[in-house]
């Protein structure tokens, strides 16, 4: 938690500007009571109406200085809070960013988005009443203590007995309440898993008639929470009455035995009136203080999963002397590499090595769960490998920056993930600076140009969240055309035309050569028809090289090609 104080930093000013008004704010309410006394006594009950007018306006004006500062404090303690977690959702967001595929598949993405989003919220709420209360109850309760026992010291023992009740019910509620506060976070990330799963999932779910089973999913997680939260604010309702109980037994026993001593005239009517409020104030800055140690173990539960996100370290970084590429650099080749996940018990990708060079098409080709889309993934370094070492343009990718190796690669994945926005947009994401014809162009190369001229608004029109208004293979070629729009010296094209019917993918893949004849391309994929016709087809089985070579060549020396190819060639034969 206090890793995060530096976030409060920039904000010191409005912290010091908290602090004073806080301090005008307190010495304002603790001249209320014995000015009030004064009117009382002197005032009233001596008759002297000067008093009254002068104690009274004093009173006002302490008022107003009192309603003044509170408000001051209000601004100021906002205005640190909203600041302090704008910065620190920036700072989340920006470590996020430069997290590698494997720091998210260790911190899952439902529980990242919890972090980022009610985490940060939650301390907010708390850096904002420890900024009112901090210094307030603290002042308050010691400045009421200290003019209580000016005020009349034989009623002290009244105070002490409120404030052992108190500390009493802070403490039963410290020690059933707050092991089920540090629950609470853990199944507020279980509740949006569950959501997002349910979101993105919803055509599958509905496809299998799985709403009831999501319904009961969703119920359980969520009857698990509302439990939780239930007996969380069940307790902190049973404190406010149990409260209440105590300051009125308090004030009753402050009158009983107050009236005693103003019967035997050891006390003024308005020094009891007086002793009263001061002992308000007492319980209540001392209830605030309880508050906020009970509040320190809740927000370190935030605070700690927040910071668990800011000490990673990013296992993919830029080396501290990054090394140029050349002007063009196509070529790319993996020398004896493997990789492992990260808990897996085998290696994903075994003693791997083959290469390309510009100008020139590879497939990528095997069954699923062969390795095929890993093997992509070390190229743009979205994993580092695990042995050996992945070179392209010659030099290793470790030994490049992350930025100038990735501005070489157009990587189009299995899953094409589009933004909201209009067509163009998404295809600019690409590069910032192509033009109305650079667009134009990869959208007619993607073989996407039909279908969005047919639309009615063409290259503005809306693409949803998700591109969940265009079709499969409409998406596929828009993320094509995203690659495209690069103009990168690499191409990786990881299972991106799946979705394409025959047509549609023989006449991209001629497109394709006419406009990458200097780049070189990596097209991963299963299909047969995709890969043939590259210029060499690499089969992958069970993360080796199973062969390499041209179609007709794997056809006669791979066995799992010709079986991958036979088994195909039936299928489309019995389509
Ligand atoms: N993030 C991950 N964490 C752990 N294991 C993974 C992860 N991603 C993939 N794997 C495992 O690595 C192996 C290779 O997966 P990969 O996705 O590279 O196969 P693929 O050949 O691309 O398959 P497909 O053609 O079905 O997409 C599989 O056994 C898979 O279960």
């Amino acid at each position: 938690m206090v890793r995060l104080f530096r976030f409060l930093k920039p904000y010191l000013g409005y912290v010091s500007i908290t602090v004073a008004l806080l301090l005008i704010q307190a010495v304002s309410e603790l001249s209320l009571p014995s000015i009030m006394a004064d009117i009382v006594d002197r005032g009233v009950r001596g008759g002297i109406d000067g008093v009254i007018f002068l104690s009274g306006a004093k009173m006002a004006a302490m008022t107003v200085i009192g309603v003044i500062a509170s408000v001051g404090v209000g601004f100021a303690a906002s205005r640190t809070s909203a600041g302090f977690t704008r910065d620190l959702r920036q700072s989340l967001f920006e470590r996020v960013q430069s997290f590698s595929l494997a720091e998210f598949d260790s911190l899952s993405n439902a529980s990242l988005l919890t972090r980022t989003t009610n985490d940060v919220t939650h301390l907010q709420h708390i850096v904002s009443m420890f900024l009112r209360m901090l210094l307030f109850a603290p002042v308050m309760g010691f400045g009421s203590l200290v003019m209580a026992i000016r005020t009349s010291y034989s009623m002290s023992w009244i105070l002490a007995l409120a404030v052992f009740l108190v500390s009493l019910m802070v403490v039963v509620m410290v020690v059933v309440a707050m092991p089920r506060f540090k629950l609470i976070q853990g199944l507020v990330d279980r509740l949006n898993l569950i959501g997002r799963e349910h979101l993105d999932g919803i055509m599958v779910i509905r496809a299998y008639g799985a709403e009831s089973f999501e319904m009961n999913r969703f119920d359980e997680a969520n009857s698990e929470l509302t439990a939780v939260n239930l007996f969380v604010n069940r307790m902190m309702s049973a404190l406010h009455p149990s409260l209440t109980l105590v300051m009125n037994g308090c004030s009753l026993l402050i009158v009983w035995i107050g009236s005693k001593h103003v019967a035997a005239s050891s006390l003024e009517v308005g020094q009891m009136m007086a002793y009263l409020q001061y002992a308000m104030h007492v319980i209540m800055s001392f209830l605030m203080i309880s508050m906020m140690f009970i509040m320190i173990p809740r927000a370190a539960v935030s605070a700690k999963r927040i910071s668990e996100v800011l000490a990673v370290d990013p296992s993919i970084t830029d080396p501290e002397k990054p090394e140029a590429l050349e002007a063009s650099a196509g070529s790319v080749e993996f020398r004896g590499v493997s990789f492992r996940y990260e808990g897996a018990e085998e290696d994903a990708l075994c003693d791997v090595s083959f290469s390309m060079s510009p100008g020139e098409t590879v497939a990528l080709v095997g069954p699923t769960g062969a390795g095929k889309s890993t093997l992509a993934n070390l190229i743009p370094r979205f994993y580092d490998a695990s042995g050996g070492s992945v070179l392209v343009g010659g030099k290793d990718v470790r030994a490049l920056s992350l930025a100038e190796l990735r501005s070489r690669i157009g990587f189009c994945h299995q899953k094409a993930a589009l933004f909201s926005g209009s067509i163009a947009d998404n295809i600019r994401y690409g590069n910032q600076n192509a033009d109305e014809a650079g667009i134009e162009a990869a959208a007619s190369t993607a073989q996407a140009l039909d279908f969005i001229s047919e639309l009615e608004g063409g290259f503005e029109s809306r693409v949803a969240e998700g591109g969940s208004n265009l079709s499969g293979g409409q998406r596929q070629r828009i993320a094509i055309a995203r690659a495209l729009a690069r103009n990168p010296d690499l191409y990786v094209f990881d299972d991106s035309f799946s979705a394409l019917d025959g047509r549609t993918d023989a006449r991209l893949r001629a497109a394709l050569k006419k406009r990458t004849k200097s780049a070189s391309v990596l097209v991963v994929s299963q299909k047969i028809e995709t890969v043939k016709h590259a210029d060499r087809i690499v089969v992958l089985d069970d993360g080796r090289i199973a062969g390499s070579g041209t179609h007709e060549e794997l056809l006669l020396l791979c066995p799992l090609y010709k079986q991958l190819a036979e088994s195909q060639n039936a299928a489309e034969v019995r389509s």
